[in-house]
C-alpha cells in the first residue's frame, strides 16, 4: 500500500506538471527515465557489474558526505582522488574542499543530479543523504522529503544511467515486532520512526528497481556507526560516539539511553570497508540486495565499563530521553549477518576493546594537540 501511495503521489505530481521529465507512462508506472527500455530480468542485471573491469575505474559520486560518516579518505584511496566527487548541501570545510572534487548537490533536485552524473560520467553512486532517527522525528516532513523523495530521484537517475547504486539501510529498519536477538535478514519489519519507514521503503524500492529495471542496487543494514572524525548527526546511537570526547575532556558523561539499552554497533572503518566490499562483489555472489552486517553489541553500562579500564576516574550518569529510549527499545540487540559472511566474505575487525582503545587514543591525542597549541 505504501509503495502504491508513493507512486500515486508521483503520478499526481507529474499530472500537475511539477516534474517536467515525467512525461511518459508504461504499465501504469512513472517512466521519466525509461525511454524505450523494457523490464529486465535479474540475470540481465549482472550486465552492469560485468561492464566495470580492467582499467575501467568507477567514476564515483557520493551524496550527503559531509556530516557524520567521513568518506573522503577510503573512497579516494580506493578509486583515485579525482575519480570521487563528494557532494552535499552544506559548505565543505577546508580539508574537504581542497582534497578533491566537491559539488553542491541537493538530492531533491532531480535535474541537478542528472547534470552531475552526465557531466562527470558517473558510474557508481553512493547515496548517503538522509535524516537519521532522532532528527527525523523532530522534522517528519523534511525527513519524508529527503529520505523518500530524494531516494526517488536517486533511483531514477541511477536506473537511467545504469549506475551501480549503494544506499545504506539501518538497524532502524526493524521495529518492535521484529526478532531482536538476533534480527535475521528477512523478517517482519514494522518500524515506528519515519527514518525506519523510509529505510524499509528504500530496501523494497531498490529491490523492485533491480527486478523491474535491472538496476544494480546494493544495500547494507548498518548498525550504529562510531567514528571519531565528526559530530554525530541526530541519531539514537549518538551516545556511543559522544561518550569518548566527554570522557577525555571532563571524565564524565551523561547518557540519554538506559544503562541496559543494548544495540548493535560498528567502528566506521569496518563499515566503510564493508561498503566497498559489497560494491566490489561479483553480482553472481549476491543472493540478495540488502544484507545485515554485524560487528559488536553493547549497552551503555558495558561501554562505560570498558572506558573505565582506561580512565579509572570516569563517571557515567543517566538522564533518559523517553523518545530515544522508545526507539532503542524497538531496535534489535544484534543482527544475524551470516549471509553477508557467506556470500561476499564479510568479517569485522573491531570488537569493543579495540573500539574503545582506538576512540580514546584519537580523542586523547586530539586533546593533547589542542593543549599544546
Ligand atoms: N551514522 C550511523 O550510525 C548510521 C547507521 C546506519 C545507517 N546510516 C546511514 O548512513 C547515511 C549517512 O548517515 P550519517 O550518520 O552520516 O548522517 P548525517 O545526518 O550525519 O549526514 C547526512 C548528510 O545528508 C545531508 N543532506 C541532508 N539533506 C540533504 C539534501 N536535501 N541533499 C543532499 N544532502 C542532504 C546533510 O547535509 C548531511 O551532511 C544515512 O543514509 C544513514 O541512514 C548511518
Ligand atoms: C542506527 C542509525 O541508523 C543511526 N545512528 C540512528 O541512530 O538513527
Amino acid at each position: 500500500m505504501q509503495i502504491i501511495g508513493m507512486l500515486r503521489h508521483v503520478a499526481m505530481a507529474c499530472g500537475a506538471g511539477q516534474r517536467p521529465l515525467c512525461s511518459r507512462w508504461t504499465s501504469g508506472l512513472p517512466v521519466r527515465f525509461l525511454g524505450t527500455s523494457s523490464p529486465q530480468s535479474p540475470a540481465d542485471a549482472s550486465f552492469h557489474s560485468a561492464s566495470f573491469s580492467g582499467a575501467d575505474r568507477p567514476q564515483v559520486l557520493i551524496t550527503g558526505c559531509l556530516q557524520f560518516l567521513c568518506f573522503d579518505f577510503p573512497f579516494r584511496k580506493r578509486f583515485g582522488k579525482d575519480n570521487v566527487i563528494l557532494s552535499d548541501i552544506r559548505k565543505p570545510p577546508d580539508h574537504v574542499f581542497y582534497s578533491g572534487p566537491f559539488l553542491y548537490a541537493d538530492v531533491l533536485d532531480y535535474k541537478r543530479l542528472r547534470e552531475i552524473v552526465v557531466n562527470n560520467r558517473i558510474t557508481w553512486l553512493f547515496h548517503y543523504s538522509a535524516l537519521l532517527s532522532a532528527a527525523g522525528e523532530a522534522n517528519v516532513p523534511l525527513a519524508r522529503a529527503v529520505n523518500v523523495t530524494g531516494l526517488h530521484n536517486v533511483l531514477d537517475v541511477a536506473a537511467e544511467y545504469h549506475l551501480r547504486l549503494f544506499v545504506p539501510s539501518t538497524i532502524g529498519a526493524f521495529g518492535p515486532t521484529s526478532p531482536r536477538n538476533p534480527a535475521p535478514d528477512l523478517c517482519t519489519q514494522r518500524p515506528r520512526t519515519i527514518y525506519g519507514v523510509s529505510k524499509v521503503y528504500t530496501e523494497l524500492m531498490g529491490e523492485y528497481y533491480y527486478h523491474r529495471y535491472g538496476l544494480d542496487f546494493r544495500c547494507l543494514r548498518y548498525p550504529g556507526i562510531i567514528s571519531a572524525d565528526s559530530q554525530p548527526g541526530g541519531g539514537t546511537t549518538d551516545y556511543a560516539v559522544q561518550i569518548f570526547p566527554d570522557a577525555i575532556r571532563s571524565g564524565k558523561f551523561e547518557c540519554n539511553l538506559k544503562a541496559s539499552a543494548r544495540l548493535p554497533m560498528m567502528y566506521v572503518q569496518d563499515c566503510l570497508r564493508a561498503t566497498l566490499e559489497v560494491m566490489d562483489a561479483p553480482a553472481e555472489s549476491l543472493s540478495m540486495r540488502t544484507y545485515n552486517i554485524n560487528a559488536m553489541s553493547f549497552s551503555p553500562e558495558e561501554l562505560a565499563q570498558e572506558v573505565l579500564k582506561h580512565l579509572p576516574e570516569f563517571q557515567i550518569s543517566y538522564n533518559v530521553d523517553p523518545v530515544l529510549q522508545a526507539i532503542a527499545d524497538s531496535w534489535p540487540m544484534t543482527l544475524d549477518d551470516s549471509s553477508a559472511r557467506k556470500d561476499w566474505g564479510w568479517k569485522h575487525d573491531f570488537d569493543l576493546p579495540e573500539l574503545v582503545t582506538t576512540m580514546l587514543n584519537f580523542h586523547g591525542s586530539d586533546t593533547r594537540v589542542a593543549q599544546a597549541n
